[in-house]
């Protein structure tokens, strides 16, 4: 039996990456979130490492300090870059973000099956319920309680879903000698009816190779469970330790049983912020560059709320003083706290513990390629669900990931050497679908 082998998403944030200060860094674009040849080279470099997709997050909104950084979840709009990336790329996987509670049902069936029929198949949808107030004011709205998001949300996916269905397999018959250019009789409205959802179809958009795009889900604890559950095949995660990603990926299997689907047709994504260098010390270094470049004053200050010392900039290059250990505590509310305390017991100097990557969105693999690799085996083999979401500091990291630590992962056989189908659903190894499924209650 072949070893199992893990999914890999790429996730270039803003353009210029996921550090604060990454778009200061030599060598990144600097206007890489507009910039769509930033996203061009990091897609290109995540095929050329036989990723599963490249991942867009995305907020229809500014909620960023914009006079210090580039926009982090907003890049430029998803559905035009995935289009760009689809004539760019070949094989691998793309998945945007699209909001369910700002959107219609229909224009996203529509765009998202358009970018499906333009890629051959390899569009992903990550369905998400966005519960920004300064999204919902750019929509005139404001944001509905969560149980309502989730309410719309699950109408919304399945009103996508019956629309991508409304056009079967087969119904595009492109008979040139008798006429015949579609079979209309099987292509018919599906007056889809809920509380928040009306819409009538048909879609005019036949299936992809793939049939229709992977529905990816991601937060909302409870809620969001259910939806993964009804819909989705890929499940986006951010735990900061083994056991609760363990946690949510069993979560995961029992929701999509619990809806009558198939729980080996789920994978869960963990998000993994990377910094590559060629030794664990180059790495730190690149790790204190960008600190520097970005929010070092405030990363300082918030290290001393995790620990329970107060820490200011002139704190920096000391260990953290004994006296102060003596009283100093992991801050129960942060899962991050418990190894900042440990870094900083081991003598590390204030500037060192966050070169770690203690203060970050997601848990940060820092050191050499050798190193990543053992940290990403290491969760992977501990049932975490099968994948990750590779989210290097800056954008020259995607290049140090796929050139370093992806031949390290095929050596070992926990990854793939080569796309063995052409559709996500075939990197995912998902079958075929086209509308709702099978067990959906509808
Ligand atoms: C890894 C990950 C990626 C996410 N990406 C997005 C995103 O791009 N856009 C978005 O609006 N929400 C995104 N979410 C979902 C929100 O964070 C989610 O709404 C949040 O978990 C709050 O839950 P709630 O919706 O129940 O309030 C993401 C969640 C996770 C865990």
């Amino acid at each position: 039996m072949r070893t199992p082998q893990m999914h890999l998403t790429m996730q270039l944030v803003g353009g210029t990456g996921i550090e604060p200060g990454a778009w200061r860094r030599p060598g990144v674009a600097a206007d890489g979130y507009v910039n769509v040849d930033a996203a061009v080279r990091a897609a290109k470099a995540a095929e050329r490492g036989k990723f599963d997709a490249v991942f867009f997050a995305d907020t229809p909104a500014v909620v960023d300090d914009l006079s210090t950084r580039s926009p982090s979840w907003a890049p430029l709009e998803p559905v035009v870059v995935l289009t760009a990336l689809a004539r760019e790329t070949e094989r691998i996987g793309l998945v945007a973000t699209s909001s369910t509670t700002f959107n219609h049902a229909y224009n996203v069936a529509r765009q998202f099956r358009a970018l499906d029929l333009v890629s051959g198949g390899r569009i992903g949808w990550n369905a998400v319920t966005t519960g920004r107030p300064q999204a919902a004011l750019n929509y005139g709205a404001e944001v509905p309680s969560r149980g309502e998001r989730y309410a719309i949300a699950e109408e919304f996916i399945a009103s996508v879903m019956a629309l991508w269905g409304s056009w079967p397999e087969g119904a595009l018959l492109l008979d040139t000698e008798n006429g015949r250019f579609a079979d209309a009789e099987r292509i018919q409205p599906v007056m889809v009816r809920g509380r928040h959802m009306f819409s009538r179809g048909p879609l005019g958009l036949p299936p992809s190779p793939q049939g229709q795009p992977v529905v990816f889900q991601a937060g909302g604890g409870g809620n969001g469970l259910a939806l993964a559950g009804l819909y989705a095949n890929g499940v986006y995660n951010s735990p900061f330790d083994i056991p609760s990603g363990a946690a949510h990926w069993q979560a995961v299997r029992r929701a999509a049983q619990a809806y009558g689907r198939d729980p080996d047709h789920m994978t869960v994504f963990n998000g993994i912020v990377t910094s590559v260098g060629s030794t664990e010390g180059e790495a730190l270094q690149r790790r204190r560059e960008l600190d520097e470049l970005g929010d070092l004053e405030s990363r300082v200050q918030y290290l001393g709320v995790q620990i329970g010392v107060p820490l200011d900039m002139g704190d920096l290059d000391k260990p953290v003083h004994k006296d102060l250990l003596r009283d100093a505590y992991a801050h129960p509310g942060d899962p991050r706290a418990p190894l900042a305390l440990r870094l900083a017991k081991e003598g590390w100097t204030v500037r060192d513990v966050i070169a770690h990557g203690i203060i970050q969105y997601h848990p940060v693999a820092v050191g050499a390629p050798e190193q990543i690799a053992d940290m990403l085996q290491h969760w992977f083999e501990s049932g975490v669900g099968g994948g990750f979401t590779i989210t290097p500091d800056a954008a020259d990291g995607v290049e140090d990931f796929v050139d370093h630590v992806v031949p390290i992962l095929q050596k070992r056989g926990l990854f793939r050497t080569e796309y063995e189908g052409t559709t996500l659903r075939d990197h995912l190894g998902i079958p075929y679908q086209n509308g709702l499924p099978a067990a959906h209650p509808a």
